[in-house]
């Protein structure tokens, strides 16, 4: 069984995700840590981020590596823990610019596809181009939508206190920049199922995607 559930930011893909996959004994994968993982590795090692050709040149050189047990997913670089430093201002800011690369993407999409293909017991895949791109023959695709204002009430929750404006501003801002990209935009698959999250608590989005697993299960 493979979940491709996809989505703006904000809109509840991680959190349901990692419920559904750890109640349905699936594996988990957060492509959107893989992408910042990379960012971090190019402002780290000095790579200017405006500067396509040379983050094209340096895709290929660090060594990522992703766990992928709901209840402890987890994210190397070269080695090192990077859970932490990929949550930063800095890597939100620009991971959009260097997911943009087509580069970098053939890399993570590459490194995405054999992690599907090695989980045994099925896996849950959350991101942006899961269902259109790297999974097309997902046996179901979930498409997660909320509106500006839910999802800016809800990460500002997350940041204790961060200005409501200013997060939504930042979350349209980004899901533009994902959208639009050529290479791989975010996008809903036309087979997907759309969620609209907007006035469901997480466990109503959780329960409406572990039945649809079920059903497509029962069917197939
Ligand atoms: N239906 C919901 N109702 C209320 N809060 C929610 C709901 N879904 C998720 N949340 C909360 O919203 C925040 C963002 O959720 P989450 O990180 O799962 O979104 P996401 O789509 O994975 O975002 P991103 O793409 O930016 O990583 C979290 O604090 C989460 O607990
Ligand atoms: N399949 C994916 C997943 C993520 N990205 C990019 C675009 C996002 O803004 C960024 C961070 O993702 P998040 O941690 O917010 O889920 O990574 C992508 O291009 N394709």
């Amino acid at each position: 069984m493979i979940v491709a559930i996809d989505g703006p930011s904000g809109t509840g893909k991680s959190s349901t995700s990692k419920a559904v996959a750890a109640k349905l004994g699936l594996s988990y994968l957060d492509t959107g840590a893989q992408y910042r993982a990379i960012t971090w590795w190019m402002i780290s090692n000095g790579v200017d981020v405006t500067d396509a050709d040379a983050i094209a040149s340096a895709a290929g050189k660090p060594s990522i590596v992703s766990g992928t047990d709901p209840s402890h997913p987890t994210i190397t670089v070269d080695g090192v823990d990077a859970s932490g430093p990929i949550r930063e201002q800095d890597v939100t800011a620009k991971v959009s610019a260097v997911s943009a690369v087509p580069e970098v993407r053939a890399r993570i999409t590459e490194l995405q596809r054999s992690i599907a293909a090695g989980a045994e017991n099925g896996i849950v895949v959350e991101g942006r181009d899961i269902g259109t791109t790297v999974l097309p023959d997902a046996d179901l695709k979930i498409f997660l939508t909320a509106s500006p204002e839910a999802r800016a009430a809800r990460r500002s929750g997350e940041l204790k206190g961060a200005d409501v404006h200013a997060t939504r501003e930042a979350l349209i801002k980004r899901d533009a920049a994902d959208s639009s990209r050529k290479t791989s935009p975010l996008a809903k698959a036309d087979d997907a199922v759309e969620v609209d999250t907007t006035d469901l608590t997480l466990q109503q989005v959780i329960e409406c995607v572990v039945t649809l697993v079920e059903e497509k299960r029962a069917a197939t």
